[in-house]
């Protein structure tokens, strides 16, 4: 087990992320209000233009033909009933966002238009002025005046996105502002994937809750996957908790598999010792191994294998260390990788927006043979200060960290490739 088979740190990330391009996660149907944060499982496409229709950009008057214009009437947002068109020398009062009547070549602002209310009807306001339209009332009658530059102050339908138009590319990661763009056209769900990654916490010794009695130990490792998962594009569908016994790994790896979980974290039991029945339990439901072992410091003992058919694998199964700091290594040395390929998205410990190397500052010693990862704060976009407090039972580090510093054994510095953590 986990010494003879290492597989080095590279070569362990680079596996993960080609099983998860192997098993790509289940594609779902997702209500709006649900999917931040997953991927794009196909192109979002509006399903209505943006504007909708020709609307107003400025509170004002919607004219037609030259001014002076007389004042037909008023169209607030939100308004269904239609004007009749409006013919050269009239105008509407209009608000912003509201649907400008056929025939409109543009809106003059209030702070542009001067009016004038002239008390008579409609039919003198005409003849004074020679032009057709009709008043507000007949009691008086309301001209506008100012200078309009054709086509100004109205946003034509489909001029942002005319319906049809794809505008966000399958793959793309759900954030607010896409939520926001899904909704204003016209989407109540999303098709998203984001691989459902169930967590089972194992050991007797662990406690979930105020501060641990002598014996027992609380967990640290089921607070922090949810965040970890989110970050590579899966979803957590909660924290079992397991007893060592080799019955109740089965049954909760069983349990897992039958709910339609992606992937199943299992923490703790990653080792050889009495109570670690992962590996027992594996074999005994016919899974393959990928990864057994990492050459890496903290976090070697963390593992990789699915269920399933070779063919068609699945669930994936990610055996993490007990230790909370080699857990988390081990989260971003096979989980995440796995989880950004299985949701189609990039690897976020890669960021192409950080940089992928800096120097470091701060004694790092390398070891004998395994890659080492160390926790670094980076400062300026341009130093990595080593954090230290990185022992495998302590986040501490972690906690302070911007990233982990990836140091092979014949590493001599001063750079070093960052894995970056969320932050
Ligand atoms: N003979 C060997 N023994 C060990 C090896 C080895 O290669 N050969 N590796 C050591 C390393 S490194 C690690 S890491 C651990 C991994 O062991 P397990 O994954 O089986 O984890 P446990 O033994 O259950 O726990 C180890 C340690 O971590 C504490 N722990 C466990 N779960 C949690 C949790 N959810 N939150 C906080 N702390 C947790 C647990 O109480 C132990 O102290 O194996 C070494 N042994
Ligand atoms: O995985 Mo262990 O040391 O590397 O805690």
């Amino acid at each position: 087990m986990a010494g003879e088979a290492m597989v080095p740190w590279e070569t362990a990330r680079q596996t993960a992320w080609d099983l998860g391009v192997r098993c790509p996660a289940v594609v779902r149907h997702v209500a709006l209000r649900d999917t931040l944060g997953a991927t794009l499982a196909a192109d979002l496409v509006a399903l209505v233009g943006v504007p909708a229709y020709d609307t107003a950009a400025m509170d004002g008057y919607a004219v037609a033909g030259r001014g002076p214009w007389v004042v037909r009437g008023r169209v607030l947002a939100g308004a269904t009933e239609r004007l009749g068109d409006l013919q050269p020398g009239e105008a509407v009062e209009i608000a912003t966002g509201a649907p400008v009547p056929g025939g409109t070549e543009a809106v003059v602002p209030y702070e542009a238009a001067l009016t004038e209310e002239v008390v008579g009807s409609a039919d003198d306001a005409r003849a004074d002025e020679g032009r057709v339209g009709s008043a507000t009332d007949a009691g008086s009658v309301t001209w506008v005046r100012g200078e309009i530059d054709p086509g100004r102050h109205v946003r034509r339908v489909g001029e942002d996105t005319p319906a049809g138009a794809a505008v966000a590319a399958e793959g793309t990661i759900i954030t607010p502002a896409v939520v926001g763009l899904a909704a204003s056209l016209g989407h109540d769900t999303l098709t998203v994937r984001r691989p459902k990654v169930d967590v089972l916490v194992s050991g007797d010794e662990i406690t979930d809750i105020g501060i641990p009695a002598p014996g027992q130990v609380r967990d640290a490792i089921g607070p922090v996957l949810p965040g970890l998962v989110e970050w590579g594009g899966g979803a957590t569908g909660g924290v079992v908790r397991v007893r060592d016994t080799f019955a109740e790994m089965m049954s909760a790896l069983r349990a897992s598999a039958d709910s339609g979980a992606d992937v199943i974290a299992v923490c703790g039991a990653s080792s050889k010792g009495p109570a670690d029945h992962l590996r027992d339990a594996l074999a005994t439901l016919g899974a393959t191994p990928v990864v057994d072992g990492v050459a890496c410091r903290p976090g070697h003992p963390q593992l990789l294998a699915h269920l399933g058919d070779p063919s068609s694998p699945g669930p994936v199964v990610v055996g993490l260390p007990g230790n909370p700091n080699a857990a988390l290594v081990a989260a971003a040395t096979l989980l995440v990788p796995l989880l950004a390929a299985m949701a189609d998205r990039p690897d976020p410990c890669s960021d192409s927006a950080l940089p992928s190397c800096l120097p470091i500052e701060g004694r790092i010693r390398p070891h004998y043979r395994d890659t080492r990862l160390a926790a670094v704060r980076v400062e300026r976009g341009a130093v990595a200060h080593v954090v230290g407090h990185d022992r495998p039972g302590s986040l501490r580090g972690a906690a302070m960290a911007d990233a982990l510093a990836v140091i092979p054994p014949d590493w001599r510095g001063p750079s070093a490739r960052l894995l970056w953590l969320p932050r």
